[in-house]
């Protein structure tokens, strides 16, 4: 058979299940990778009818688990769609693993965007009537519908009323939701000089409790001596590679059973890619001594108005999955986790 009448075999016969004909038409050299009219690959076919083996056998064959139709839906976002747990359950393995595996190699080739946050840093910042705050690029720093997420946050990260860390100041949305908790203290740490003379103005260094640390968390937390009961990061112009590193901070900033928590902006234009990150960032977080939960929020954002003159528009799903995160450090006796074990691609 001639290849291209083997690739059209192949999507229906990934559809139908038929995996002996699957296997039969990979050896007659049919292309795994085509996608069809509709942007569909013959794994996308089997993953929206639910055949895990035709699925694994596709992922073996070197199709990507991340190839997306031209309605912006993977294979995953179909089996998701088609209440195909068991599928999903393949494809959220594999792209787990690819994506660990694409980390760990761009760790040891040294390959990391350094310039971004260095640039942003350098820009001025607008205050768009407490609505937002702009960079001189038109992206959102932060924008004041994510409101009812900050005010979920803090309750999370205050449910003990002890020491609280907020890592990144915006509009400081999470900090007024922290101060009406009262914790014992509230540190705020801030890196943009737009933003701090912001806070100075608005009295944030007279509020109570309130210590600010100014500069990159990245310079002033790492032998603060510091520790606390909460700890908050939402930062700005930042990748998942300082997202870790601020992560292999965390057992030296909190004390046991304190709460962690994160802005879940990871890969959040597609639900299925974002549920591969949120995996992963818990089997990081298990490595480091916690246990993490994702509370489920609703969230609508998709009025285009809130998103006028916005370059990026970050969040584009309708659930929020707020993690809390709870350290429990290793008993005595028992090994201590390390960095080196974080970067294990095989969790
Ligand atoms: C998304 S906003 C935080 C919004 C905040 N959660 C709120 O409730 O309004 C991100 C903030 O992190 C600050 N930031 C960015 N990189 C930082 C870094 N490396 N260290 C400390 N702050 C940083 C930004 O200047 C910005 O004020």
């Amino acid at each position: 058979m001639d290849p291209i009448s083997a690739t059209n075999d192949l999507l229906k016969a990934a559809a139908q299940g038929d995996e002996s004909l699957v296997r039969s038409l990979m050896q007659q050299k049919a292309d795994a990778l085509y996608q069809d009219g509709r942007g569909r690959n013959a794994m996308m076919e089997a993953a929206a009818a639910g055949h895990d083996s035709i699925v694994t056998m596709l992922l073996e064959a070197g199709t990507p688990w991340n190839a997306i139709d031209k309605e912006g839906s993977c294979a995953g976002d179909l089996a998701v769609a088609a209440g195909h747990d068991s599928t999903a359950e393949v494809l959220l393995e594999a792209g787990m693993r690819a994506e660990l595996i694409l980390g760990a190699l761009e760790r040891s080739l040294g390959k990391r965007e350094t310039g971004a946050q260095h640039q942003y840093l350098q820009q001025r910042l607008q205050y768009d009537a407490g609505e937002r705050l702009m960079d001189a690029e038109d992206r959102a720093v932060m924008m004041a519908w994510e409101e009812p997420l900050m005010e979920a946050h803090a309750h999370a990260i205050c449910s003990s009323g002890g020491d609280v860390l907020n890592v990144g100041f915006g509009l400081g949305l999470i900090d007024e939701a922290i101060q009406r908790r009262s914790p014992r203290s509230h540190t705020i740490v801030e890196a943009h000089p737009d933003v701090y003379a912001h806070m100075l103005q608005q009295g944030w260094d007279r509020r109570p409790g309130v210590r600010i640390l100014f500069g990159r968390w990245q310079d002033v937390l790492p032998g603060s001596g510091l520790r606390f009961d909460g700890v908050f990061w939402d930062t700005f112009s930042e990748c998942y590679e300082d997202m870790q590193e601020f992560h292999w901070l965390l057992p030296g900033l909190l004390k046991p059973e304190g709460i962690y928590s994160y802005f879940n902006g990871l890969a959040a234009d597609n639900g299925f890619f974002h549920m591969v990150y949120c995996n992963i960032a818990r089997a990081e977080l298990a490595q480091l001594g916690f246990e993490t939960e994702f509370v489920a929020l609703p969230i609508d954002c998709s009025d285009p108005k809130v998103w006028e003159g916005v370059r990026n528009r970050y969040w584009q799903l309708d659930t929020y999955l707020l993690p809390v995160c709870t350290f429990v450090p290793p008993k005595k006796g028992e090994a201590a986790p390390s960095r080196g074990d974080h970067c294990q691609a095989s969790t």
